[in-house]
């Protein structure tokens, strides 16, 4: 069967990467979680003292060090799912941390990072069979993908399962400041002058408030063979 292109763009926390994942294992595509790259990025600012005292980016700082700023991807072997590398370091768990995700946004809306990312990311793609999760790429970064879809979910919704996510890992946890969390960043990646997040128009539309992990994954799949049988 000829592969395709599967774009998945939404809110912040929705489940994108759930269905993502799970559908490229059950199609034996790669998949790429492109949110994880501005995260490592992210890491790396903090680690290198990129913001300043009052939190915000040192552009210019972190511009002349994009050079320096390798991501890759490998699969875990036990579990069969991919782990972000930062510089040959796995980064996965350090770029889920809240402070992580309270510096993130900023960072993405910065056009030379963006830039370099998305080169990257159209690279890994080039050979298609690919399932990419975002907030740009059914818009940015594979304008031509043959399935595009863009996800969302209430707001408390997406704040109540990641902050379920954080309790079942033993992680601390305020409900409110993920709420918080999750509402500027969807306010700060909707309202940036460089591919902000809005659906495209040619992709479906899913509304996951009420469905099951499982409700989603099968209608993920249904959309997947309706694209390919076409
Ligand atoms: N339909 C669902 N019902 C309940 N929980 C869900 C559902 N879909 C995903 N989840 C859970 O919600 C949390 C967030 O999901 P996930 O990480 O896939 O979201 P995301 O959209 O990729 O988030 P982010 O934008 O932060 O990368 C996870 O704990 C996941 O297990
Ligand atoms: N294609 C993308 C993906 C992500 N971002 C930014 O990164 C943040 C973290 O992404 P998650 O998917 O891990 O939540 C997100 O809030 C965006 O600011 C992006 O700009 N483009």
């Amino acid at each position: 069967m000829k592969k395709i292109i599967i774009a998945i763009d939404g809110f912040s926390s929705c489940g994108k990467s759930t269905m993502a994942k799970d559908l490229a294992k059950e199609i034996g595509y790669i998949y790429i979680d492109s949110g994880a790259m501005y995260r490592a990025v992210t890491l790396y600012c903090i680690e290198h003292q990129l913001f300043d005292e009052k939190g915000q980016v040192k552009e210019e700082e972190l511009k002349a060090r994009m050079n320096d700023i390798h991501i890759s991807f490998r699969l875990n072997p036990e579990t069969q799912r991919p782990m972000t590398y930062l510089n040959g370091m796995n980064v996965e768990d350090r770029i889920r941390t809240m402070e992580v995700s309270s510096h993130v946004s900023p960072v993405a809306a910065l056009g030379f990072v963006r830039e370099a990312l998305v080169r990257l990311q159209q690279e890994m793609g080039k050979e298609k069979g690919i399932v990419m999760d975002g907030r740009d790429i059914g818009t940015a970064v594979f304008p031509q993908a043959e399935l595009k879809i863009f996800v969302t979910a209430s707001p408390e919704i997406r704040a109540q399962r990641r902050y379920d996510e954080l309790k079942a890992k033993g992680q601390e946890a305020s409900f409110d400041d993920i709420l918080y969390n999750v509402k500027e960043r969807d306010r700060i990646d909707q309202t940036r002058e460089i591919s902000p997040l809005r659906q495209a128009e040619d992709a479906i539309l899913l509304d996951n408030s009420h469905l099951t992990i499982q409700e989603q994954k099968e209608w993920l799949k249904t959309q997947f063979l309706k694209a390919t049988h076409a």
